[in-house]
């Protein structure tokens, strides 16, 4: 996609801020899936479908970051300026680094998230302040979203003077857009929304993809 700049610039936002503590001691972020960092195979899908890429992450988490993203599209660090405030304070970390209106966030242990439900989510986001996928009726997909930049950062910003760590809580005061399964499952298989979380998960996707 070309590089423009302005308002109408879509930015990807990739979540890594996180401890993987369900997944032992290394930083999922950066874990080899099937040949691969995932991190990279989330920037890779992202790369057609946004005009460029914001990595969210604590700053120890950098190098090895850079390394796995190295000869890939280019992207920029938002740092974490207060480190573990939870994946909220990340979106809104990484929504500040970003220039145009809206930016799609995904959280990087989304391996299989498709692009042309991105573009989706940009579309059914015009107007609105979100577009947010929810499953089984119930589970809002806030790490595969789309936002309008400055009122979800002000919502968040809100969410964290209250206290309140839920990532859903921004959402409570933003005019959003939800998709529904149905709607979900014309743009794209819902797998991409499949999220990695434990070793077990990790092996499991890998032999998918492999
Ligand atoms: N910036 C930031 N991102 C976070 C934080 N916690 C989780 N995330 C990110 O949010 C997304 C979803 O979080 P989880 O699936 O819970 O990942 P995680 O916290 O690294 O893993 P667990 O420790 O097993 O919960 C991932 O992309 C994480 O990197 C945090 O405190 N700060
Ligand atoms: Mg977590």
């Amino acid at each position: 996609m070309s590089r423009e700049t302005g308002r109408d610039e879509r930015t990807g936002v990739v979540l890594a801020g996180g401890h993987s503590t369900r997944f032992g001691e290394a930083d999922k972020a950066v874990a080899d899936l099937a040949g691969t960092p995932m991190i990279r195979r989330v920037v890779d899908r992202l790369e057609s479908v946004v005009d460029g890429i914001v990595v969210n992450c604590r700053e120890e988490q950098v190098p090895a970051i850079e390394d796995a993203l190295a000869g890939g599209p280019d992207a920029t660090f938002a740092i974490d300026p207060v480190p573990d405030r939870g994946p909220m304070a990340g979106i809104m970390t990484g929504l500040r680094a970003t220039t145009g209106e809206y930016a799609v966030v995904v959280a990087c242990d989304m391996p299989f998230v498709e692009p042309a439900l991105v573009t989706s989510l940009f579309e059914r986001a015009a107007g609105r302040e979100a577009a947010v996928p929810r499953l089984d009726d119930r589970w809002l997909q806030t790490t595969q979203a789309v936002y309008r930049a400055a009122p979800m950062i002000h919502a968040c910003e809100r969410a964290l003077e209250r206290g309140e760590r839920k990532i859903t809580e921004p959402l409570l005061t933003l005019d959003y857009v939800v998709l529904d399964e149905d709607e979900l499952r014309e743009y794209a298989p819902l797998e991409s929304f499949e999220n990695i979380n434990t070793r077990a998960e990790f092996e499991a996707a890998s032999d998918r993809l492999e």
